[in-house]
């Protein structure tokens, strides 16, 4: 056997996108972080990570949504690769981002690709973790990056990071309007904060409406319970997107509603046929520069290639 033949080949994860069908933000806690309880759902907008054994720890991000995203041991993938090299003295790696997922929107794109690296590199590296394992190194890494690994529809509480599963039924039809630039996530809990002012916020608890409407698998049953304490402040720090909400809800959709953070927004259609129409009048209008369909609930982080050579 060759020495070259004992390189692994390279690994590929693919990760979706998630939206939040309920983000309640309680009180702001010692730590700056605030008590969540939200209902998360993976979306079909994805993320290819890919993973080779390489001489030394680097990464790259390619395609039109790459802009803006560190090439450096900032990038969220190559923290979750440090982390794993820190506790289980792995070889470096080379790591190869797609980028499918809006960033900077509100959809969790670095966070999703912190996951599909722990994922990938279990499997490039055969560490043999279990779902278990992988979610406590996940948490490490950020509230959302637990989520992205497991995938479907999940109840966060704590920072976001500890999960329960819901039972959801059916396939729920979603457009997703971009907006330009991005919003950070910590501004926009400190925007949450400033116009709260000194108002007593109360512990937030999953509201049982929403968790019936989901079990019910109707979108129209689902529409009214969208919700999202992050909103208001999104729009504080970006008006403009008052006016494509108005104008998704104008055009057909069941639900609008900003995605977590922002700038993203997320309209819940009916089905597959409103989700084109929604998306052609949303482009025509000349509110949204850029739109994407996806449906949900999807996976979590997984492998998708196994390059054999
Ligand atoms: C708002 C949400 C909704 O799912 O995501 P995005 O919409 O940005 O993707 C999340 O709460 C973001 O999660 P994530 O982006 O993983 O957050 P982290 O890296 O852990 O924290 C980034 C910053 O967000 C704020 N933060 C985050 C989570 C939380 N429960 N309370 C907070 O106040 C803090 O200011 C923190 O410094
Ligand atoms: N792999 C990555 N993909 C996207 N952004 C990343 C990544 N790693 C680090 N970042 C940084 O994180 C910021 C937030 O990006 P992202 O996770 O896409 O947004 P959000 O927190 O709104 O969901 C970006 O502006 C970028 O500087």
């Amino acid at each position: 056997m060759t020495s070259a033949s004992l390189v692994p080949a390279p690994v590929t994860a693919r990760v979706p996108a998630k939206v939040n069908l309920e983000l309640l933000v309680g009180p702001r806690l010692d730590d700056g972080y605030h008590a969540l309880s939200t209902v998360f759902q993976a979306v079909s907008l994805y993320d290819d990570v890919t993973v080779a054994a390489a001489e030394e720890w680097g990464v790259s991000v390619h395609g039109p949504l790459a802009h803006g995203v560190p090439e450096n041991a900032d990038n969220l993938a190559m923290r979750a690769a440090r982390l794993v090299d820190a506790r289980f003295d792995v070889e470096p790696v080379h790591i190869s981002i797609r980028k499918g997922i809006p960033v900077a929107g509100g959809m969790a794109g670095g966070s999703a690709d912190a996951a599909a690296t722990l994922v990938a590199l279990d499997h490039l590296w055969e560490l043999g973790l279990d779902r278990e394992e992988l979610e406590e190194l996940a948490s490490q890494l950020g509230s959302d990056v637990p989520f992205l690994v497991a995938g479907g529809t999940a109840v966060g509480s704590g920072r976001g990071e500890l999960l329960a599963p819901v039972l959801a039924r059916g396939t729920y039809h979603w457009v997703f309007a971009l907006a330009e630039g991005g919003l950070p996530t910590p501004a926009v809990y400190a925007e949450c904060d400033r116009l709260r002012g000194s108002t007593p916020v109360p512990d937030p608890v999953a509201n049982p409406a929403l968790m019936s409407a989901l079990r019910s698998g109707d979108p129209h049953e689902l529409a009214p319970q969208l919700a999202n304490d992050l909103q208001d402040a999104a729009l504080s720090l970006r008006p403009d997107l008052g006016e494509v909400l108005s104008a998704g809800m104008e055009y057909g959709a069941l639900g609008g509603i900003v995605s977590g953070s922002g700038p993203t927004t997320a309209f819940l259609v009916e089905d597959n046929e409103a989700g084109i129409d929604l998306a052609v009048a949303l482009t025509a209008s000349g509110v949204v520069r850029d739109v994407r369909r996806a449906s949900g609930p999807v996976h979590g982080a997984h492998v998708i290639h196994h390059r054999v050579d």
